[in-house]
């Protein structure tokens, strides 16, 4: 097992945000995180990141509690991509990527760091543009980059919040291509995402959010119209395609 959490209680100030949070991820597993917005996400992903520290109850990496890890020795486990709002800075893409490298070799990265970099570059499609500046770049290719860069950090767990939001289909897709391209070489992903159709499509494991609990975990089978209806409420519609769901809100319940 890479991730153990068990009894997980966060609050922002005051404001309780997770709230009796258990959870284990397997090597090897794709997990989504659904749920409205403001139902605890990103902070989740925070909190296995160790970016926020946990009021009660234990994050476990590799058995390990994460509190116990330096920065460095959790990032070498660890990969976390922010929300595309939350990233800014100007580098190109090569030298962004070899950033994943840090954990390893600090600021002075060796020719190693360097051939990794330039394989991730090649493996996930991205040779095109490695000398292109980040800010040059469209949403969907800055999502690709920063994806690119936790595959170099060689994390067994990646994080991501929101890869495919603001993005075209074509970019939806690249995203989830790179994903699964993580996921079959053994690392465990867990990725926090709004259209539920696409869930449907590419998830092994679906959890539900809701009020900062978790409501559902189960596969993408498991997703039912009355646990959509009770997690956002809203009416949905399911129809199925090649055995995958696809949701279609269809009204606010009042
Ligand atoms: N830095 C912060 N300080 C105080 N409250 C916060 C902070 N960040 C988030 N919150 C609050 O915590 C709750 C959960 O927010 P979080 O961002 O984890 O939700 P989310 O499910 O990721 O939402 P979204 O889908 O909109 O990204 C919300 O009520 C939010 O307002």
């Amino acid at each position: 097992m890479i991730l153990k959490i068990e009894a997980l209680n966060f609050a922002y100030n005051k404001k309780k945000v997770l709230k009796n949070i258990n959870l284990e991820a397997e090597k090897g597993e794709l997990i989504t995180l659904i749920g409205p917005n403001g139902s605890g996400k990103s902070t989740l992903l925070k909190c296995i990141n160790n970016y926020l520290k946990a009021d009660q109850g234990t994050i476990k990496v590799k058995n390990q509690q994460i509190r116990n890890f330096s920065q460095k020795e959790l990032a070498k486990i660890i990969a976390y991509v922010p929300q595309a709002s939350e990233i800014n800075f100007n580098l190109d893409v090569f030298e962004t990527v070899l950033m994943g490298r840090k954990a390893y070799s600090g600021w002075k990265a060796n020719q190693q760091d360097k051939e990794i970099t330039a394989e991730v570059i090649s493996k996930l499609g991205l040779e095109e543009i490695a000398f292109k500046n980040i800010n040059e770049l469209s949403g969907g290719q800055q999502q690709k980059v920063f994806i690119a860069r936790a595959a170099a950090q060689a994390a067994e767990l990646i994080l991501l919040d929101e890869p495919t939001n603001n993005l075209d289909l074509k970019h939806q897709l690249e995203i989830f291509e790179m994903i699964e391209k993580e996921v079959s070489s053994g690392k465990t992903v867990i990725v926090t995402m709004h259209d539920l159709s696409l869930v449907s499509r590419f998830s092994d494991r679906i959890i539900m959010l809701k009020e900062g609990s978790i409501y559902s975990d189960g596969t993408a089978s498991t997703l039912s119209a009355a646990k959509i209806n009770s997690v956002y409420g809203v009416e949905v519609s399911l129809k199925e395609h090649n055995g995958k769901k696809i949701i279609i809100p269809e009204k606010i319940c009042v």
